[in-house]
This record gives structure tokens, C-alpha cells and sequence, in this order.
């Protein structure tokens, strides 16, 4: 029998299903990798909004941790919602001295505007996350907040991956373009060259999720041993069609879907799931 790839992320829960822990499991099986997650705050939220958030102690998330790396080995590793310092300050401990490839998502702030990470964590994760991660993955604000200059152009984000792998000591980055006009253009740098992965901007609101399903891809093909380049370049496939197909569900911003194109009666027209 062929080695079974195994990832693990360590995030918030979304119990509307289509962002954080829930979208990660969702998609590394869709991506034929065994995922495993733990949890670091229980988050009440829909396609609305963020109504609650309940951090988890962090003995607890050790504990979860403790249980799944004494047994499981992954093979790749992600982190999404890291909502404290105290949370940051375990993770940097255990991940200190793994050798697995570590994805971070630097959630920040919700398509909502709802916030998911404390204001003092964030510098924690530019200080102390980033130099142990293989990629990391910001969006515009994100990568901003990062690099601490405004990011409008193509430049300026070929700048801020520069600038987070270079001086900030991440192993690769990819400044996400979702949140700019035109083109929707991520821009990849990994220590030695610049990469660029583009799709035409698709009109929709249903983009919940959208970050975290693109990092779980991009975890679940680095735990089957691809390289950071090909990785990112399966996520952007994924994540558009994705975001094509994305799924008319909920009252607010739907859930992304990568089988909504099975629910099309003609190729190529939308089907709303409420029909
Ligand atoms: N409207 C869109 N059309 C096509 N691709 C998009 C759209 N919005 C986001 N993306 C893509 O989705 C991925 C996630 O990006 P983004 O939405 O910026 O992340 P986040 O969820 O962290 O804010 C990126 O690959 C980005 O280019
Ligand atoms: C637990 C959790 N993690 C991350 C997000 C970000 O998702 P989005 O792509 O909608 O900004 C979220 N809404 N909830």
C-alpha cells in the first residue's frame, strides 16, 4: 500500500461549514489527504458574520496537540485562527523544532470585518510564527499589517513577499490579490524567484472561506511532497474553480465549493441550490 499523506490544522471552527477548521477538512479530503485538526477557539459564526468567539484554554490545545502528534504523524501542518499571545507563544514551542512543512494563514480580520485575532497577537506572528513557516499566505490587509507600507499595485506586492521572506524570515510568501481590482493575481516569492498565479476576477459575493480552503490546498499537496511552487499553483486552481462554483447557501456570504460544478444542469450555468 502507497503512504497515506496526513495533514493537520490547527484553527477556529466555523459551524456554518465553509471557512476555518471545517473548510480545511473539507478540502484536504477533497485533496485525498487524511486530515486531523485542532481546535483553538470556538467561533459562532455564519455567512452573516462572527456572533461569538470562545478561546479555548491553552492546556487544552496542548493537550489536543499532545494527542494527535503522539500518534498521527502529519505531514504537513497549517495554522489559521490564532486568536492570543498565549496561543502563539505553545504553537512556536511545539512547531520549534518539527521538521514538517508549516502553512500559516495569518488570519487576521473576517470577510465579515469581524476580528479573529487579537491586536497584540499580530506582531507575534510576523515575530515568531513566520520564521518557522515554509509559507505563509496574506491577503492584502494582512501582508500590509506585515510589511507595515500600503500595497495597491502588483509591485508593491511582489515588494511585500520580498520583505516577509527576505527580512522577515518566512520560508515563502504569497501575497493573495483577492482583495485588489482587476485580475485576481497572487504573487509568490520563495527565496529565489517571483511567480505569478492569475484568474479572472469572478463576480460574487460567496467568498467565505476563501483563504483558508487556498492554504489547506496548498498544506495538503506540500504533505504529499510537492514542491512550495506546484503547490500554489494546484491552491489557485482549486480556489477559483471554487469560487466558480461556490455554493448559493446562506444569508449572507456563501460558502466556496469545488463539486458545485456537479450541480449544474448545462455546463457553464449557475443552478441556485434553493431552485
Ligand atoms: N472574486 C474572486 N475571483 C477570483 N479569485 C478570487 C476572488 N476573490 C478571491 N480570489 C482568490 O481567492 C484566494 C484567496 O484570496 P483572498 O480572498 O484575498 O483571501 P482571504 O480569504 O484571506 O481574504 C486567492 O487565490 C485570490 O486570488
Ligand atoms: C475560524 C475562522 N477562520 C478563518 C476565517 C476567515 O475566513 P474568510 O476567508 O471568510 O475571511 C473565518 N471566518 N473563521
Amino acid at each position: 500500500m502507497k503512504s497515506i499523506p496526513t495533514a493537520l490544522t490547527i484553527a477556529g471552527t466555523d459551524p456554518s461549514g465553509g471557512a476555518g477548521i471545517q473548510a480545511d477538512l473539507k478540502t484536504f479530503q477533497e485533496r485525498e489527504v487524511y486530515g486531523m485538526s485542532v481546535i483553538t477557539s470556538v467561533v459562532a459564526q455564519n455567512t452573516l458574520g462572527v456572533k461569538d468567539v470562545e478561546n479555548l484554554p491553552v492546556h487544552f490545545i496542548e493537550k489536543q496537540f499532545d494527542a494527535v502528534w503522539e500518534d498521527i504523524h502529519p505531514q504537513a501542518i497549517k495554522t489559521g485562527m490564532i486568536a492570543t499571545v498565549e496561543m502563539m507563544e505553545l504553537l512556536a514551542r511545539k512547531l520549534e523544532h518539527s521538521s514538517v512543512p508549516y502553512v500559516i494563514d495569518p488570519v487576521m480580520v473576517a470577510k465579515s470585518g469581524d476580528t479573529l485575532m487579537e491586536e497584540s497577537s499580530r506582531a507575534m506572528v510576523r515575530d515568531v510564527l513566520l520564521p518557522l513557516s515554509a509559507v505563509v499566505t496574506p491577503n492584502v490587509p494582512e501582508a500590509e499589517f506585515l510589511v507595515g507600507f500600503p500595497i495597491r499595485h502588483t509591485n508593491d506586492a511582489e515588494k511585500a513577499a520580498n520583505t516577509i521572506v527576505t527580512e522577515l524570515g518566512a520560508g515563502a510568501a504569497v501575497v493573495k490579490g483577492g482583495h485588489l481590482d482587476g485580475e485576481a493575481l497572487d504573487v509568490l516569492y520563495d527565496g529565489n524567484s517571483f511567480d505569478y498565479f492569475k484568474s479572472k476576477r469572478i463576480d460574487t459575493k460567496h467568498t467565505h472561506g476563501t483563504g483558508c480552503t487556498f492554504s489547506a490546498v496548498i498544506t495538503a499537496e506540500l504533505a504529499k511532497g510537492k514542491s512550495v511552487k506546484e503547490s500554489v499553483a494546484l491552491a489557485k486552481q482549486y480556489i477559483t474553480d471554487a469560487i466558480e462554483y461556490s455554493l448559493e447557501l446562506g444569508k449572507g456570504n456563501g460558502p466556496t465549493n469545488h463539486w458545485g460544478y456537479r450541480l449544474l444542469d448545462v455546463p457553464g450555468q449557475r443552478r441556485s441550490l434553493h431552485d
